[in-house]
């Protein structure tokens, strides 16, 4: 419809709650993390299996540009951490700032990262399909990754020399032989608390697991995100993608764990 949400003043994080009330709820994401976080030995390691992931697109969806994964077996599965299953890779994407600025949605004692990369998941074991478990208290994880800048990062290129491919909001194009193991950090350590998405509809069903290393990309391939456009090519406003980030939300009594 017409005010459809997105980060503007008039339609942005702030008003959110007027068309998706759960946006005041109990498990709201994103969350800063405090300098101080519980270590919970039991925790085991997290794991990502993609070695026999498939990329098929990358899409601009008018909020990010998200690369999608073929869900349909369990080729491409993380398990581990604090999951009780093994979670299906469906999609990944991105939040940034504007040139210069921050735009990560988790923060770190206060610290924001230049941007945020999320990888989401879906629990197939006990749920027939991504939109079901996506209403689940326990049917999505999501792996974010902070991203830092100073050097080019290796293998980013070829998600940024495809933007200009999905300028325009609704554009999508094929995006084949990607494995979002080459965008981890060499650390897995990380910091796992039960949440929501970060974008509406804001279902309370996110296992969170964030990793605790940044990855480093440029500067400069930071700014070829800003190249993608929020708007689409019928429209007339030409509205550059960036500060696509929900700011922290209240932790209201939620415990978060730590690995190693
Ligand atoms: C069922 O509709 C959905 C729409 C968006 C999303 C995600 C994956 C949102 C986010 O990344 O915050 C999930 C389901
Ligand atoms: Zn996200």
């Amino acid at each position: 419809n017409g005010n459809h949400w997105g980060y503007s003043k008039e339609n942005g994080p702030d008003v959110w709650h007027k068309n998706y009330p759960v946006a005041l709820g109990s498990r709201q994401s994103p969350i800063d993390i405090p300098r101080q976080v519980s270590h919970d030995p039991s925790l085991g390691p997290i794991v990502l299996d993609y070695d026999h992931c498939t990329s098929i697109n990358i899409s601009n969806n008018g909020h990010s540009v998200v690369v999608n994964f073929d869900d349909t077996d369990d080729r491409s599965v993380i398990h581990g951490g604090p999951l009780e299953n093994p979670y299906r890779l469906k999609q990944f994407h991105f939040h940034w700032g504007g040139k210069g600025c921050d735009g990560s949605e988790h923060t770190v004692a206060g610290n924001s990262y230049a941007s945020e990369l999320h990888l989401v998941h879906w629990n197939a074991v006990k749920y027939q399909s991504f939109d079901q478990a996506a209403t689940a208290p326990d049917g999505l994880a999501v792996v974010g990754i902070f991203l830092e800048t100073g050097d080019d990062h290796r293998w980013l290129h070829t998600i940024t020399d495809a933007m200009y491919m999905v300028k325009y909001k609704g554009s999508v194009t094929d995006f084949k032989g990607f494995n979002p193991k080459c965008l981890l950090p060499s650390n897995l350590h990380f910091w796992t608390y039960l949440g929501s998405l970060t974008t509406p509809p804001l279902h309370e069903s996110v296992t969170w697991i964030l990793l605790k290393e940044p990855i480093v990309v440029s500067e400069k391939q930071l700014g070829k995100f800003r190249l993608v456009l929020f708007t689409g090519e019928e429209e007339d406003q030409r509205l550059r993608m960036e500060n696509n980030f929900r700011t922290p939300q209240p932790l209201k009594g939620r415990r978060i764990r730590s690995s190693n």
